[in-house]
């Protein structure tokens, strides 16, 4: 079994994954993990240098790399993994995604912390955030919409997880 966890940033894509990775007894990797390891630079310098294009290339071949190495895992994917190189339909076709999306407030309010990690929001103020993800949110929905399974509840455990993967 292949689980791909989607998201905005903050959504709980890695809180989970690794909870969930543990559970179902599957190797975990973290996207963003996988390209900064690989590339020895933190995702924000990877921005900083090489510029975001550059960064959603790492991480189509990234993304492309482990699926063809393994049938078994949970991937936790960048925020805006799902919107570029129309992996969505890649991870479709490969395995079970599943779209986290606590309410905006839960997710900004948890951004307003490291927000120096996240590259496209650290030049925002707390009073920018809302708007941002808002916007970012609403553009990106329809992509997001395209996963199999849809987590909106926040109230959720691995329990939850195990019942939607059942039906998925
Ligand atoms: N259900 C939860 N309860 C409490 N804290 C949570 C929960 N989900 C996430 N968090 C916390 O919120 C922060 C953001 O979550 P996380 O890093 O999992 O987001 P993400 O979806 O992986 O974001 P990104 O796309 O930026 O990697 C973390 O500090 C995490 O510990
Ligand atoms: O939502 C996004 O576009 C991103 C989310 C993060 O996970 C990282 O992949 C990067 O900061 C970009
Ligand atoms: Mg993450």
């Amino acid at each position: 079994m292949r689980v791909f966890l989607l998201g905005f940033m903050g959504a709980g894509k890695t809180y989970w994954g690794k909870q969930l990775a543990e559970h179902l007894q599957l190797p975990f990797y973290d996207l963003d993990e996988v390209i900064v390891e690989r590339e020895g630079m933190s995702v924000s310098d990877i921005f900083a240098a090489k510029g975001e294009d550059a960064f959603r290339q790492m991480e189509k071949d990234a993304l492309r790399e482990l699926v063809a190495e393994q049938d078994k895992f949970v991937i936790s994917c960048g925020g805006g993994t799902p919107c570029f190189h129309d992996n969505i339909t890649f991870m479709n076709e490969k395995g079970t995604t599943i779209w986290l999306n606590p309410a905006v407030e839960t997710m900004v309010e948890r951004l307003k912390r490291k927000r120096g990690k996240r590259p496209l929001l650290q030049d925002l103020t707390d009073e920018e955030l809302l708007a941002f993800v808002e916007k970012k949110l609403m553009a990106r929905a329809p992509v997001y919409e395209q996963a199999k399974v849809v987590i909106t509840s926040e109230d959720i455990t691995l329990d939850t997880f195990d019942k939607h993967l059942k039906d998925a």
